[in-house]
């Protein structure tokens, strides 16, 4: 595989430049070669077909073990330690894995699982022979690289297999159309049980680069996190947008903490208008892209520079143009094109496309099909494409909901709140009486605002929403928090925003 042979060959003309860096922890690109080449050692000695679990939270172990599992020709499945014990448990179910690499410094109990656990510390140990590996052991064409679970709507988590060629399309994408040169820091926010990592992770070791990470400890704590920052010297940033709102949140959040940042790269949420404006402030130098893309095509399939231009034409950016490999149709319940500028589903056709679901048959024949000899997606997602080409996101179809027999979208209204002046985030939720929804609350984080009452506040936010929606779709309940939750992702939590507000 052409970026494992590029990894392999900076490895061995750079062995002492830093491959990943935490507050803790730092691994030369001499050592991530060294410790994966022990691993693949040791997974090729167990004479294994299934894919490899590999358990941990932002370790640089975690790397050399995805890079052993690959030498030795098997998959890899990231479990973040964030992941509850019970989704574990479905994730080894569904993928009949025989072995879990802990790369992580805590113990796991699995009670009742065939599954064989190692630390990376005994794969060290051992007396392993035949290294270095022969290349011709390595995952190779359409088999699978990674595979990673996302959550499905049943709540049964679906493995998304990502193939050698499916990451090499985009990987090839990212340094060809995005600015990575060679060594630059990426920031990785994203744990590695989510394909956003991939954007960061990837694209960093196939080009030289250094992966600065920071963990769920310090998100959780602000002054741990801006202390982190500090000292990253990143370049590349990747994270949701949630994340960087979070971020923006402090008013330390400028150039001066990140003087060398320089691309900004966005993905998994709608990027909203107002966090762009905030950015091109606060980061004058910084290019901002927004990438659009689900799991299930290899992190990101389309993209946009989120120009002074484009900012000030748009109220709602578009998500861009597919890369180049890649074509992208709108179509309606029927599957049939629709006309220029119409919303519809959106279908992506090319080599990033995931071959399906791991051992799930007719999930797989629901979303994925051929079309004209390639591999495509039924996202699920609405968009339509404007006259210059640009495709503009609508929602998931399946966030669209009925109230009072008006069909809309939950997405669609919380982007509008975002953009009201008074408002810096907002989640939208259903509330519901039996199984029809009563009416809509909407969950917000204020501005900073002169108000004295809470009622006065929604009242102009209101007026605010009452010029860009019909009034059916203004949520009746108005309730104000100091923050949201978020997902271990870095996504909006919908369902613990639900919790919060129907307690
Ligand atoms: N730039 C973007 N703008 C708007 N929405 C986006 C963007 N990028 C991704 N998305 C949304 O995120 C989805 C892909 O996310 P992902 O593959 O992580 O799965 P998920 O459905 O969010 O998570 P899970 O299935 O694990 O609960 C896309 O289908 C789309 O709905």
């Amino acid at each position: 595989m052409k970026m494992l042979n590029a990894i392999k060959d900076f490895s061995h003309i750079h062995p002492d430049t830093l491959a990943y860096i935490s507050p803790t922890e730092e691994m030369t690109y001499g050592e991530l070669w060294r410790q994966s080449e022990q691993v693949a050692a040791f997974l090729l000695k167990q004479n294994m077909e299934k894919p490899v679990l590999v358990y941990g939270h932002m370790n640089a172990s975690m790397i050399s073990s995805f890079l052993g599992c690959i030498k030795a020709g098997l998959p890899y499945i990231p479990v973040d330690t964030s992941i509850p014990t019970d989704r574990v448990l479905k994730i080894i179910a569904s993928s009949q894995a025989e072995m879990m690499i802990n790369a992580s410094n805590q113990e796991l109990m699995l009670d009742n699982v065939a599954v064989s656990m190692v630390t990376i510390d005994k794969i060290q140990a051992e007396q392993i022979l035949g290294i270095p590996i022969d290349p011709s052991n390595w995952v190779f064409g359409e088999e699978n690289f990674y595979i990673i679970y996302t959550s499905g709507s049943t709540g049964n988590p679906k493995g998304v297999q990502i193939s050698a060629n499916n990451l090499q399309s985009f990987v090839d994408w990212m340094i060809a159309d995005f600015p990575i040169a060679g060594g630059l820091r990426f920031l990785n926010q994203a744990p590695y049980s989510f394909d956003l990592s991939v954007m960061d992770l990837y694209p960093a070791l196939a080009s030289g680069g250094t992966i600065f990470s920071i963990t769920k400890e310090m998100i959780a704590r602000p002054k741990l996190l801006f202390e982190a920052l500090a000292i990253s010297k990143s370049q590349v940033w990747t994270s949701t947008p949630s994340f960087v709102q979070m971020c923006l949140m402090d008013p330390s959040f400028t150039e001066e903490l990140l003087p060398e940042l320089s691309v900004f790269l966005f993905c998994g949420e709608i990027l909203p208008v107002e966090i762009c404006r905030q950015l091109r402030d606060r980061f004058p130098k910084a290019r901002i892209f927004n990438t659009y893309g689900p799991t299930e095509a290899t992190v990101a399939v389309t993209s946009v520079e989120v120009t002074a231009e484009i900012l000030e034409t748009h109220q709602n950016l578009p998500i861009g143009k597919p890369k180049g490999d890649t074509r992208i149709f709108i179509v309606d319940e029927y599957g049939v094109a629709v006309r220029p500028a119409e919303k519809g589903e959106m279908i992506i056709v090319g080599p990033s496309v995931s071959k399906g679901y791991l051992g799930q048959q007719e999930l797989t024949e629901k979303s994925f099909f051929q079309y004209e000899g390639e591999q495509a997606y039924r996202t699920g997602d609405a968009a339509y494409v404007d006259q210059d080409g640009l495709i503009f996101y609508k929602g998931r179809m399946d966030f669209q909901i009925k109230l009072h027999g008006y069909r809309m979208e939950l997405e669609e209204i919380e982007y509008h709140m975002a953009n009201c002046k008074f408002v810096k985030s907002a989640a939208v939720i259903p509330i519901y009486q039996q199984d029809k929804i009563d009416y809509l609350l909407a969950a917000i984080i204020p501005e900073t605002h002169n108000f004295e009452k809470e009622y006065q506040l929604t009242t102009a936010i209101k007026k605010e929403l009452s010029e860009v929606m019909p009034a059916y779709m203004i949520p009746r309940k108005f309730s104000y928090y100091q923050e949201l939750p978020l997902t271990p992702n870095g996504k909006m939590d919908r369902k613990k925003c639900k919790e919060m507000v129907v307690q």
